[in-house]
């Protein structure tokens, strides 16, 4: 699993997926940041970021979060958009998740940009992108989210274990 988060409400819903993915597989859990560029014997990959201006983050809209933060999280150089330019074609399973505002009028999620990429890319996204909500920009996220992020994960390495 790669993940992004500014603020670490992605973060705790990753550590909940992955929560979920383990009770049927091995599951390694990489920022972005330190994230390897290409996959090596990974049988799903599972890509999680948060949403900014209706889609994957960008350097200005880190930027703006990192302002907004008032310096409490410095401004990162890569998020889930860079990471998955640099990501060699292939034909993983995968799956995308992301967080988003509690507004289900708002249009635009980071995990439906992200899974567009790598179908482009040649991978089988396995799942619909999944959102999970916060409260506010820096969260928390909303009640029952970090439960329903387990079941996602669970149901997501029955599905792939299933297929095998
Ligand atoms: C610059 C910026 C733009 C944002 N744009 C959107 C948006 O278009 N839609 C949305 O639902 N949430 C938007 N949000 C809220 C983020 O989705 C929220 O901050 C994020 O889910 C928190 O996750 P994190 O704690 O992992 O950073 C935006 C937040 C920031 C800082």
């Amino acid at each position: 699993m790669v993940v992004e988060s500014v603020f670490g409400n992605t973060r705790a819903v990753a550590d909940a997926v992955a929560a979920g993915l383990g009770g049927r597989m091995d599951v390694r859990t990489a920022d972005v940041a330190t994230a390897p560029d290409e996959l090596h014997r990974v049988d799903l990959l599972v890509v999680g970021g948060p949403t900014h201006a209706f889609g994957m983050t960008r350097a200005s809209t880190r930027r703006s979060a990192a302002e907004q933060s008032g310096g409490a999280v410095p401004v990162a150089d890569t998020g889930i958009r860079e990471w998955l330019d640099r990501l060699p074609a292939g034909t993983c399973p995968a799956a995308t998740f992301d967080t988003r505002a509690d507004r289900p009028r708002l249009p635009g999620s980071a995990a439906a940009a992200a899974a567009r990429r790598l179908r482009r890319q040649g991978h089988r996204v396995l799942a619909r992108p999944e959102s999970f909500r916060v409260t506010g920009t820096r969260g928390p996220l909303v009640d029952g989210e970090l439960e329903r992020a387990r079941q996602w994960g669970d149901a997501l390495a029955a599905q792939l274990v299933g297929a095998r």
